[in-house]
């Protein structure tokens, strides 16, 4: 059985629940109203406002918050409702002229500002009201909205999506100037409601009654029985939620007329003798067993605990748990005596009859027909498999693993090979990566030659490429292929890396004084697209012919890794008596002797192609090597592989690993603090002594910490090590912490804000300062009186202690009057002035006008 929603029980008891209860609401439709004030904000400005079916008064609780103090709030319900503050309620049924009468005493002559209606019609209950359908509930909601709304008002109501709505909408719109349906986020997705919000009545002066008449404006429906579209549409649906129970799937005609109600329940008794047990099944949520007869079928052996369990929430049934009902009930059906065993048994012996009627020719065909099939699917099987290697190549170029030619992927197009043909060929790959230099160069050169042979073989012959060893060579070989593509990847990743990029540029000042050893100069060599030194050791060796010298080396290679390790002095020396001769051939033709004996490494090479004087050529090569070692003076003589000690800062520079992490992640904790939940979680453990240091360190023992790592490549190691940990708890108080820590570094200004905000202070103070001095010196004053003082010092002071800057008041004197040709200060004007002309500006506006037009006559 499946998981669902519920929709019943505590599935109810989401988080608007936990909200109104919270925060204090009586229902959670509180939220609702919330919701749609917050975004057509109807209530703030409401004097009046009526809720029709207000119980238990959520809505009123809602409205009392959010309209002004004063206010006047009425709410109507069915039922009761507990007193609220501000609020008068009153029991009365909406649809009555009594209620009308109520609501007209309550306010008078006033008008609504809002007229809420979040009305449903009790169905299940023994009310007479349960005549009203959710649609004539708003329809008379509307009706008491049209009465008590003044004009430009607001009336909010609940409609349920059926085939009234459209009719409902129709109506609304010839009332209201602003007509819009909405869901809010607190209506249950599952639920039918949806809210209308009709904006600016138009307080029409003669309403047409037939707008409130419910078999007026409905009577279209009514008029209309199901047609027989409707029952197909019905039929399909419920068959689709038996064959298809994952598929989620919408009523987009709505919901039936006087059908509001999502889970239904029927009893066993209407199941099992329905004739479309299919359609019964998908539209239905639960078989119960009520009666008698129904009962007894609990107790019968078909009706299994299963059966049982799948009757009482078929919504969550997989197509087998159908199944199973479906059974059970052709079963409990044959019991009963309303089907019979007969018809199956009829069945059965008719098809032992034909299947011995059958001819030997036909059989013959259905044989070779079968046989063709399989052979369709193997070859469907083979092209699949070459396109999802074709798909992982892709994904590993995009990755940034390999590049095509790489991994051979354009000389190896499918199309150009009619198909047939692995796009990742393995063996081709290997070859491609052994002239890059890449991970192919590891594998050994006899072995390439029999995989050429092979791969001959693979084209020619499919059979083979089925067969298991070949299958097995296969993913062996890409198992090493990806692993050594994983290590490329890492070094494009590490070259990327700025701190490599630093460590890159020391490492070539350091190549001037000191050589770093093959390897590096390999990868020098890889760059100038020149073969690399495995390579060329590989060549050499091919043409020595020394079989033993090549076993030597793959034991060099890292277990794990494939990757030659680099070789110990101690090894290196008991290599060298059998491999002296190649690697000494190796190591001449280095570009490093290019100035000291180049010339006697090429005649080297030469010979070695003639396959001549080889004694001579060790004779010289031991020379130059000699000289070599002079000239590095690094490393004892026997050894030529000299790979000198990287400075210790450098190392600290690239390789993380090496430094002390415990220090580091001290470090980070006493600058920004614990930034994980489990850090603070165990932190808080620690300081409450809910958790002992011990049992901290017995926790670290745990199967992830004791996971072997053997025998596992390290892409496999490095991805494992971010999922593959051990799941510490968070506790809600730590969550809480890190968010209040959050919170408060994100309430703190920005650095600019906050310099700006220290230079205002610093300047405060300095002008208060400058002030205390000022008055000081007043004090000390002795012409002057107490009081004087007293006025002067606080006149200092409030200037002192004023953030605005004292604007220099600057006084415009117009020269005009008795103030026209005056020179120097004008009488009666105190403090800084200036004179203005009110002519001058005009004139000297009209003078460049003029300027201007005679400046153009003169050119034209
Ligand atoms: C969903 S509740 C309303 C919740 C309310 N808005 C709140 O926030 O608390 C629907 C209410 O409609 C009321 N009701 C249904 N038919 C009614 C009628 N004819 N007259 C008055 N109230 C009615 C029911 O009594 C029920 O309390």
């Amino acid at each position: 059985m499946g998981k669902a929603s519920k929709k019943t029980g505590k599935g109810r008891l989401d988080k608007y629940y936990k909200l109104a209860k919270e925060q204090g609401y009586r229902a959670r439709s509180a939220f609702k109203l919330i919701q749609l004030n917050r975004k057509y904000s109807f209530l703030e400005s409401a004097r009046c406002c009526i809720d029709l079916c207000a119980a238990p008064g959520g809505w009123l609780q809602v409205a009392s918050k959010y309209m002004p103090v004063n206010s006047v709030i009425v709410g109507v319900d069915l039922v009761p409702i507990k007193p609220i503050p501000r609020v008068i309620t009153f029991a009365s049924d909406i649809t009555t002229t009594q209620c009308r009468n109520l609501i007209r005493g309550e306010l008078k002559d006033w008008k609504a500002d809002v007229v809420l209606h979040d009305g449903a019609p009790n169905v299940g209950t023994a009310w007479v009201q349960d005549a009203y359908s959710q649609s004539e509930l708003v329809l008379m909601s509307m009706k008491l909205a049209a009465e008590f709304l003044i004009k430009g008002g607001t009336f909010v109501t609940k409609v349920f999506r059926s085939a009234d709505y459209n009719n409902l909408i129709w109506v609304f719109n010839q009332l209201f100037g602003k007509v819009e349906a909405t869901k809010p986020p607190s209506s249950r997705i599952v639920s039918a409601e949806i809210f209308v919000v009709c904006r600016d009545f138009l307080a029409p002066k003669h309403i047409d009654p037939k707008f409130f008449d419910p078999k007026h404006v409905f009577k279209d429906l009514s008029a209309s029985a199901p047609a027989d579209g409707d029952d197909k549409a019905i039929i399909s649906v419920a068959h689709t939620n038996v064959f298809q129970p994952e598929k989620k799937r919408r009523n987009r005609a709505g919901y039936d007329e006087g059908d509001y109600i999502l889970f239904k329940t029927s009893g066993a008794a209407d199941y099992i003798r329905c004739q479309d047990p299919v359609t019964f099944l998908g539209t239905i949520n639960q078989i119960s067993f009520i009666t008698e007869e129904e009962k007894e079928w609990l107790k019968s052996e078909v009706t299994t605990t299963d059966v049982k369990e799948n009757c009482r929430d078929l919504k969550v049934l997989g197509k087998g748990d159908f199944k199973a009902l479906i059974r059970w009930r052709t079963a409990l059906r044959e019991e009963i005596g309303l089907e019979s065993k007969n018809k199956h048994t009829e069945e059965l012996t008719e098809t032992v009859e034909i299947t011995e009627e059958v001819d030997p020719e036909q059989q013959i065909e259905e044989e070779l027909a079968r046989l063709n099939t399989e052979a369709a699917a193997r070859t469907k099987r083979e092209r699949r498999r070459a396109n999802e290697q074709k798909t992982r190549t892709i994904q590993r170029m995009q990755l940034q693993m390999t590049a095509p030619l790489d991994i051979g992927l354009e000389q190896h197009d499918a199309s150009l090979h009619h198909g047939q043909e692995d796009v990742f060929d393995l063996d081709h790959t290997t070859r491609q990566l052994q002239k890059n230099g890449g991970v192919a160069r590891f594998v050994n050169a006899d072995e390439d030659a029999a995989s050429s042979d092979e791969e001959d073989d693979i084209v020619e012959d499919d059979e083979v490429l089925d067969s298991e060893e070949e299958r097995e060579r296969k993913v062996a070989g890409l198992e090493t292929e990806l692993d050594g593509l994983y290590d490329m990847y890492q070094e494009r990743m590490r070259e990327r890396d700025s701190k490599y990029k630093v460590q890159e540029a020391r490492r070539n000042n350091k190549e001037r004084e000191e050589w770093h050893g093959i390897q590096e100069k390999n990868e020098s060599d890889d760059e100038s697209g020149d073969e690399g030194g495995w390579d060329k050791m590989q060549t050499i060796k091919a043409k020595d012919g020394e079989e033993s010298d090549s076993d030597s080396y793959c034991d060099d290679s890292d277990d794990e890794t494939g990757i030659p390790a680099q070789p110990s002095n101690k090894r290196r020396r008991t290599q060298e008596t059998d491999s002296v001769k190649p690697r000494k051939k190796v190591w001449f033709s280095q570009d490093f002797f290019n100035g000291a004996g180049t010339d006697e490494i090429e005649d080297d090479e030469e010979e070695e192609e003639e396959e001549e004087e080889e004694e001579d050529s060790e004779d010289e090569a031991s020379d130059v090597e000699m000289s070599a070692q002079e000239a590095s003076s690094e490393e004892d003589e026997d050894d030529f592989e000299i790979v000198p000690q990287q400075p210790e800062d450098d190392i600290d520079m690239w390789d993380v690993g090496d430094e002390n992490e415990d220090e580091i992640k001290q470090e980070k904790i006493r600058k920004h603090g614990l930034t994980s939940a489990e850090a603070v979680t165990l932190a808080q453990q620690l300081v409450n002594r809910e958790k002992t240091r011990t049992a901290l360190i017995n926790d670290g023992f745990n199967r992830y910490s004791l996971n072997s790592k053997d025998d596992l490549p390290p892409w496999f190691l490095d991805d494992e090590s971010k999922h593959y940990k051990a799941n510490i708890p968070v506790t809600k108080e730590a969550v809480a912490a890190l968010r209040a820590k959050m919170r408060a570094l994100d309430a703190r200004p920005i650095k600019k804000i906050a310099e700006a905000k220290a230079r205002k202070k610093m300047r405060a103070a300095q002008r208060l300062d400058k002030a205390m001095k000022k008055a000081e010196g007043v004090n000390e004053t002795s012409d002057m009186t107490e009081r004087d003082k007293a006025k002067q010092i606080e006149k200092l002071m409030q200037k002192g202690m004023s953030t605005k800057k004292a604007k220099k008041d600057i006084k415009v004197v117009v020269a005009k009057g008795a103030h026209r040709g005056l020179k120097g200060r004008p009488k009666g004007v105190k403090g800084r002035y200036v004179m203005v002309d009110s002519r001058m500006k005009k004139e000297v506006r009209a003078q460049k006008r003029k300027d201007k037009a005679s400046k153009k006559r003169k050119r034209s």
